[in-house]
């Protein structure tokens, strides 16, 4: 499917659609610095050729312009003529819908997801069990245990890029990248944004219960220390 092929009405209740999440995710505070970026797919999905709608790259994403947001190709160029640079991240959302054929992907920094991303690095992933929002990644099981990979932070995107593939578990709609933030994504606009704020509410769980379990005094069954 090429990008004029298109329907233009599809094209913009897209464009519509993301300024109205990008304006949601402002008022949380999501987007500190000029940080994050959103993107949503036009058209159907072929790994062979698709096209997305992004945020272009350093505006300040508090605010509403004419000039927020751009159309690229499955490796991140612009389909149309335009000022705009697509974000410096772009190619890291080409790799997540080349592998997952999803319909939108959402990037944000926050203070939680960067502290729980540098505290569990090491590892690789961050384990999370025994919490209710787990079902919003469609996890039905009692008391799943779910693992949210890690990824290290290059200044270099496209090397992070390349790294994606090793890590993306189907069963898991994110990525976290160290010290940097995260990217979750759904078949939709409504389900990438569920999946982001479950993995947001999951990481200030577990930053609240790592404190809490490190400052009060672990007391045992017979009521000993
Ligand atoms: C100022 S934050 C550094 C860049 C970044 O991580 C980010 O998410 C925003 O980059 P963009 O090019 O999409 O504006
Ligand atoms: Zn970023």
């Amino acid at each position: 499917m090429t990008f004029a092929s298109i329907n233009l009405e599809h094209k913009q209740q897209v464009l519509d659609e993301l300024r109205h999440i990008k304006q949601q995710f402002a008022a949380k505070n999501w987007f500190p610095g000029t940080s994050g970026n959103l993107s949503m797919r036009v058209g159907d999905f072929d790994p062979e050729e698709f096209h997305f709608a992004i945020t272009a790259s350093g505006k300040d994403k508090s605010l509403s312009t004419p000039e927020d947001f751009l159309f690229v190709d499955k490796s991140g160029k612009a389909v149309e003529t335009t000022n705009l640079k697509p974000s410096a991240e772009t190619l890291i959302h080409c790799e997540i819908y080349r592998l997952t054929g999803c319909g939108a992907v959402f990037h944000v920094h926050t203070i939680f997801n960067n502290v729980i991303s540098e505290w569990f690095s090491d590892q690789g992933a961050v384990p999370a069990q025994g919490i209710e929002l787990i079902k919003a990644f469609n996890i039905w099981e009692e008391n799943a245990p779910v693992s949210i990979p890690v990824l290290p932070n290059f200044a270099h995107i496209p090397s992070i890029a390349e790294l994606v593939p090793d890590v993306l578990d189907p069963s898991i709609p994110g990525i976290l990248l160290r010290g940097h933030g995260i990217y979750a994504w759904g078949k939709n606009a409504f389900e990438a944004k569920k999946h982001l704020e479950a993995f947001e509410f999951i990481f200030e769980y577990l930053y609240h219960s790592m404190l809490l379990k490190n400052s009060v005094p672990q007391v045992n069954a017979d009521g000993r220390d």
